[in-house]
Order: structure tokens, then sequence, then C-alpha cells
């Protein structure tokens, strides 16, 4: 057995970046030393500790009270799972109000040091008259996205990579965000007017020669942006495609990506100093999959990153960056990597009789080779498991299960904020609802439908594809419009159903507004101005427009599915004695009957039940989908991922 006491372990801090952040007064040598039980000895005898945490230390409120609200306000932290005998068997989240504190180290051999559980009496004893111990390890972490607001955005990737870097650095990890730096000649190639050249260049072999990718950078609410210039990122479109479809070109993009941000922690020196080897990769969606192939395959090899870990971020599993088989060779990968990418379709699924059905898939390689990977909502880690969800990958997934998380997205709580928002015309918040009213004026006075402040206003915002439904909106509407309600939807995507949206703003001149095209602020002003927000997707794996709504007490209306079952509650009137709860309408099956039963439902509460209504709108406010909750639950998998050995291969 072996003693070790919490300021030792702190000087171990050879790899990571060690924070003790003392909101009591209470110094870290004056905790009692904590007693592990060593399993088994390092070779050499020499410890090396890959991560280290005080998770949990805190003490009730002054009358010993904790209330649950107390404890949701504070979040879980990560605590030790104990058999009968009392020793530990695994990590489970428990509320910040259990005074026991954990340590978890990782030494060089990754084997374990239980921790004797530390008594509570003393600890309370230790603090005097503080109120909480917060000590963590932080990282260096280093996203990867094709997305990034404000810089480039076309959906909620763009949102999560804008913001939850800054969420994360705020509470003191090192944080970089590598993404592409596009320039698509016009008005938005300004947001990256801030970002300097570092005059770093880095080749990158791949596609069958050499390419120098440039590194520009800004240092922005605590996070290093960096972004890779290549001639490719050069087009006008999207990040993705232009008016003809998808870039034919998007592998080498987004393999471009990759290698540059494998490479950025080493030769970057922001601030000064690089991030170097020891850091935590986010690799996000198929676009930065190659990331964790590129570790095990190209740099651990050699011994680079060999302690280092990365985290797959799946947002949205129908995209997987699946090519023909041929292309393996642009990749950049050694030959014998080929296996851990190797996709074949079913029979069912080739185009003609020659097709062998072989591709290669990079997300099904970010799925073998990286260390963790997490969803964007606790539904969606189960839904990639099941074969409705899974897009063919639900049984490598259900392999790697006891690596698979969800982690429900928060929200930029600075940029979606109705009492501020620079967006829309009136301000308002949960004490003083009158400007939400003057909202909703404004915006049925700016899209030319009759201004009735007590007509009900539906909105849909969204891609217009098969993922959110539109085809069930399309089905719905003539039905819907019947009734007396107004109905605006802003959105872009598949040609068919933009000439849907013209024709049926034509069609229904009174009563429908379609607005095709992507834009940010128009978005802020529906969320503010409708009364009810529709999104019947098919799968969403979370969905951010739910959780605008309720900030900005829209109650929303939305199939069942994925994070949206997960964040809203279907209103009960008779629940809480009569005082009701629930935040809004969570339809099953996806059907246009059910839709538009939901809808009805939420229209007569509208109209007919203000006080229902007003208790709907209330609690959506009141809801907390802010990203230190999510970041505190990261924070959990981070400590995770480096309990365990990285992948080899
Ligand atoms: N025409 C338009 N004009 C202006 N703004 C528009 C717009 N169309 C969409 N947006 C905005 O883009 C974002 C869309 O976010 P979502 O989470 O709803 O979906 P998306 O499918 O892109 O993201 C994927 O990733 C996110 C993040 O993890 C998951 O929440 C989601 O379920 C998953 O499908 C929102 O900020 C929305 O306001």
């Amino acid at each position: 057995m072996e003693s070790l006491s919490a300021s030792s372990i702190l000087y171990w801090r050879s790899s990571l970046n060690v924070a003790a952040a003392d909101h009591s007064g209470l110094s870290l040598s004056s905790v009692r030393p904590l007693i592990f039980k060593q399993r088994k000895k390092c070779t050499g005898g020499f410890i090396r500790p890959l991560s280290l945490s005080v998770v949990s230390a805190s003490v009730g409120s002054q009358d010993g009270s904790n209330s649950a609200v107390e404890d949701d306000k504070k979040g879980l932290f990560l605590g030790p799972q104990r058999d009968s005998s009392g020793s530990v068997v695994g990590f489970h989240l428990m509320p910040h109000s259990d005074w026991t504190i954990c340590i978890a180290v990782n030494t060089c051999h990754y084997n374990s040091y239980d921790l004797v559980a530390a008594d509570k009496e003393q600890v309370s004893a230790d603090i005097e008259g503080g109120e909480k111990l917060s000590t963590r390890v932080t990282y260096n972490i280093v996203f990867v996205s094709s997305e990034a607001a404000p810089y480039s955005k076309t959906g909620g990737l763009g949102d999560v990579c804008g913001s939850l870097p800054i969420a994360l650095a705020e509470r003191g990890h090192r944080v970089m965000v590598v993404t592409p730096r596009y320039q698509h000649g016009g008005p938005s190639d300004k947001r990256y007017a801030s970002a300097t050249d570092t005059e770093c260049r880095a080749k990158v072999f791949c596609s069958g020669g050499v390419q120098e990718v440039a590194f520009y950078h800004e240092y922005r609410s605590g996070v290093d942006w960096v972004f890779v210039d290549h001639p490719s990122y050069h087009r006008p479109g999207t990040p993705y495609g232009d008016v003809y479809g998808a870039f034919g070109d998007n592998q080498f993009r987004f393999t471009l990506l990759c290698h540059a941000a494998c490479e950025a922690p080493l030769v970057l020196p922001l601030g000064g100093f690089t991030y170097g080897e020891n850091c935590l990769f986010l690799a996000n969606d198929w676009h930065a999959g190659l990331v964790p192939v590129l570790l095990a395959a190209k740099y651990r090899p050699h011994g680079v990153y060999k302690d280092a870990r990365s985290i797959l971020v799946i947002h949205n599993l129908a995209h997987q960056g699946v090519e023909p088989a041929a292309t393996y060779s642009n990749l950049g990968l050694p030959p014998e990597w080929y296996g851990a990418l190797g996709w074949v379709f079913p029979t069912w699924a080739r185009t003609h009789a020659l097709d062998t059905g072989e591709a290669v898939n990079v997300l099904k390689g970010a799925i073998v080779t990286s260390d963790r990977i997490l969803t964007v909502s606790e539904g969606y880690s189960w839904e990639i498991r099941t074969p409705e969800g899974g897009y063919g990958l639900q049984e490598l997934l259900d392999s790697r299960k006891v690596v698979v998380n969800g982690i429900t997205n928060g929200i930029d709580e600075t940029e979606w904020n109705p009492s501020n928002d620079e967006n829309i015309p009136s301000h308002y918040s949960i004490e003083d609802l009158s400007g939400k009213v003057q909202c909703k004026v404004a915006l049925q006075k700016e899209l030319g439908l009759p201004v009735r402040p007590d007509c009900p206003l539906i909105g849909f915002i969204g891609r217009l594809d098969y993922q959110k439904g539109i085809d069930i909106i399309l089905s719905a509407t003539p039905e819907l419009l019947q009734d007396d309600i107004q109905f605006v939807m802003l959105g872009s995507g598949e040609k068919q159903y933009e000439e849907w949206m013209r024709a049926a703003e034509s069609s229904f001149k009174e009563k429908f507004r379609g607005w095709v095209g992507f834009n940010v602020p128009i978005s802020h002003r529906i969320t503010a101005g409708c009364d009810i927000l529709l999104m019947p997707s098919r799968f969403e794996p979370c969905g951010l427009n739910q959780l605008y709504a309720m900030r900005y007490g829209t109650v929303p209306v939305v199939h069942a599915t994925g994070g949206l079952r997960d964040t809203v509650q279907t209103f009960n009137p008779y629940a809480l004695d009569g005082r009701g709860e629930g935040t809004g309408w969570a339809f099953t099956p996806l059907t246009r009957e059910s839709m538009i039963a939901a809808l009805r439902t939420a229209v007569a509460t509208y109209r007919d039940h203000k006080d229902s209504w007003d208790g709907l709108v209330k609690r959506g406010m009141e809801r907390n989908s802010s990203w230190d909750n999510a970041a505190v639950k990261y924070e959990q998998v981070f400590e995770w991922v480096f309990l365990d050995p990285p992948y080899v291969g």
C-alpha cells in the first residue's frame, strides 16, 4: 500500500495542466492525504499520471441542507462506483453535493490506483467555512471541425464548434479549434479578417503528392482559432458545395484538414508555446474523422502522440464520407490500414452488376480508431446502435458501446438571449414578456402577413431535407392552413422543397410565408416572433432550434426522436396539482396525422387556456441549456478517455 498526498500528486503534472481552483480559501495542502491502493507496480517504480482529478469536494449549505436544485446547478461529477466489498468497479456521475474526494491516476503502464474513500468528516473538518473545493485537470484540447461559427456555419455543427470550445476554455482548458479558412469571394470572407498569417507552413502528403497548407490564427474568447489555408478552400458556394451540388473533391479537402490539424499542435507556437503531443483531439463528424486514424496509423508507430487521445463527436451519422475504394491511396495512410476504413455496401445498395460495393468510409475509420465516441444527446447515443438509426454502422457502434456516451448540446446564451438580442426589434424576458408580442407584430409586418397578434403563428427553421421531415410538413400544410393560423418557414436545401415553399406562398397568401435561403438574423426574428416552433425531424441527433425556441418563450412541437425527445417534455396540464408541467409537445409516430393533432392541441391551448400557455412559455424560458452544464459532462469523458490506453491498432 502506498500513500500519496494531494500535493505530491500535483507535483507529477508532467503532461497535463493541473488547475487548482480554490473557491473556499482551502489550499490543497490542507486536504488530508488521500490513500491509494496500488494494484500493480509500474515497471521501474516510476509513476507518471496521465490524468488526475480531485473531482468533487463540497459541503452543503451552512444549515447542512443540500437541495436538489443546488445539485442541479452544480452539475454532476465523476465518482467511483463500488461493489459490496468497497472495491472500485467503475465510475459513475454523482451529485456535486457528495462530499467524497476522488482522485483517478493513471500510470505509464495504465495500471489504475484505487482510492480508499476519503472520510467525509475529515474532509469537511478541513474546509473551514468555505463552500467547495474544485480542483481538476485541464487539458490541451484540439477541436477539428469543418465549421465553426461565426466564421463558417451551415447548421448546428458550426454552432457547437463555435461555442463549446469557449465554454471549455472558460473552465481552464487550453483550447484550439482547427477549421478551414474558407474564402467564398463574398462578404463572409471578412469573418476571417482578424486572423493573421502565422507564416507557419506544413507539408501534407496525400493524393499522390505534397500539398502545402498555411495556418492563420486568431485568439478570441480564450480560444486559439486556427484556420487552415489552401487553394481548395477558396471558391464560391458553401463549405461543401455550390449550386451544382457537393464539391467533387471534398474527400481531398477534408483529408488536408485532418493532416493539418494533426500537425498544428506540434508546429504552431501559439502564445509562444506549442500545444505539444499530449493533447486531446475532438474530431467532429466525418470531415474530421481521419484524425484518430492518422494518430494511430501515421504518428503513434513513430512514437509521436503516444499519450494523446481522440474522441469522435458524432453530430450526424447520416453523413459518413464514403468514396470508392480506389480513393484510399489519396488519404496519406499506410496501405495496411485499409481495413480500418474499408466498407462494403450491401448488395441491394450497389448500382450495377459489376459494382462490388467496395468503398472507403471515413466515419467508420474514426469509429474504429477513436478512443471514445460521443453523440450530441443521450437518446441519439442509443439510436445509432439500432438498424433504424445506425446507417449501416450500428453493429460496429454496438461493438464499441462501452466507450459511447451522449451529452446533450448546450446553446450560446450570449448570442441567443431575448433580453439583448440585436437581431430582434423588441427585447423581453421571463419577467416582462410584452416585447415578445411586439416581435410577433414586427415579424408579421416584415413578412407581409396580416398583422394579428392574437393569431397563432407557427414557425419552422432548418435545412429542407429528408432528415427534417419536410415531406410531412408539405403533405400536412393544406389541411393545417384551413385553420385560423399563420405559418412561416425559413430554409434552404433540396430544390423541390424550395419550389414548393414558393408555390405555397402564392396559394396561401394570407397565411403562409416561405423564406428560401440561409439568414441568421431572420432565424432570430422567427424564433422570437412565433408562438410555436415546429420540428418534425425524422431523426435529430440533438437539435438546437427547439432549445433556442424555449429560451425565447416559443413553444416547440417536435417529433419525439433523439435529442428532441430528450429536451422537450410534453405538456401535462394535470401534473403538480393542476399547475401543469412540460415545455411543449413531443409527438409520435411521425405521421401527418399525429403532427397535425399535436399542432392543433398546441393551438387550442394557446387560444383557450392562457394560464397553461404562460406556464409552458415560462418553464421553457427557465430551462437551463447553458454550455456550462454540458461542459462539465465533457470533462467527465475527458477523464475517462485518459483512464484507458490509446488505440494502437
Ligand atoms: N435557413 C437558415 N437560416 C439561418 N439559420 C439556419 C437556417 N437553417 C438552419 N439554420 C440554423 O442552423 C442550425 C441548425 O442546427 P440543428 O441542430 O437544428 O441542425 P443540423 O442538422 O444542422 O445539425 C446537426 O448537428 C447539430 C449539432 O450537434 C445537432 O443539434 C443536429 O441534431 C444535427 O443534425 C441552427 O442554429 C439554425 O438556426
